[in-house]
């Protein structure tokens, strides 16, 4: 198999520091980059399965920390894990009952992959306003917003709604991505608070 889907460099490093997915490099490099998470911080993880980046975000915070996936999560000591579909109003309540105040919402979802090209970017870009609608709705003002999208179609519509909504918006393009992936992080600083449903 060649490297692209192989057992890479990062595959390896995560087998061996313990990490569920090679995954959590991306966001130990996006949080030496941005810091994006302060230490007292209370985090929601959206499409968090297997749960590496969980994993990070209990060594980065000593705040309260939900993540959420249509797949189970394994246990990660003093975390929430919620299975089921972020999208849904029954799982949205679900999490806000078990956080008080959210100071960053981090998305890593992506969907299942159907092969068409143009289906799978409009899938992706849909997720991605799913979780930035929520994200508006649950940050503090002041909070922070990341989340992986896709480089296509409807992606510059995406980011100009984020950015409406945030003081601070950069498009980041981890070295932990697989090369020759679309995948693009958006890393959005201080929310300027909720002020409805946009039009
Ligand atoms: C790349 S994985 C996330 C890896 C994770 N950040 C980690 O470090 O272990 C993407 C996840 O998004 C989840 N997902 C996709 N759509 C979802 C939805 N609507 N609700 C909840 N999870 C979703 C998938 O089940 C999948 O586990």
């Amino acid at each position: 198999m060649g490297s692209q889907w192989g057992k890479d460099k990062y595959y390896n490093k995560s087998r061996s520091e313990g990490y569920r997915s090679r995954a959590a490099y991306k966001l130990l490099d996006i949080q030496k980059r941005f810091g994006i998470i302060r230490d007292d911080d209370n985090i929601v993880d959206l499409g968090a399965a297997p749960g590496s980046w969980m994993q990070v975000l209990r060594d980065m915070t000593s705040g309260a920390i939900v993540g959420v996936d249509l797949n189970p999560i394994a246990p990660i000591e003093n975390t929430i894990q919620i299975t089921g579909d972020f999208t849904t109003e029954k799982i949205q309540e679900k999490i806000i009952s078990h956080i008080h105040e959210v100071n960053v919402v981090v998305c890593d979802a992506s969907p299942k992959l159907s092969g068409s090209k143009s289906y799978d970017q409009a899938r992706a870009i849909g997720l991605n306003h799913e979780a930035f609608e929520f994200a508006r709705r649950v940050l503090k003002p002041g909070g922070n917003f990341v989340i992986k999208s896709f480089q296509g179609e409807m992606f510059s519509e995406l980011l100009n709604d984020i950015r409406e909504s945030f003081y601070s918006v950069k498009v980041y393009r981890t070295t932990a991505s697989r090369r020759g992936s679309t995948e693009t992080y958006i890393i959005a600083k201080n929310f300027r608070g909720y002020h409805g449903a946009p039009d």
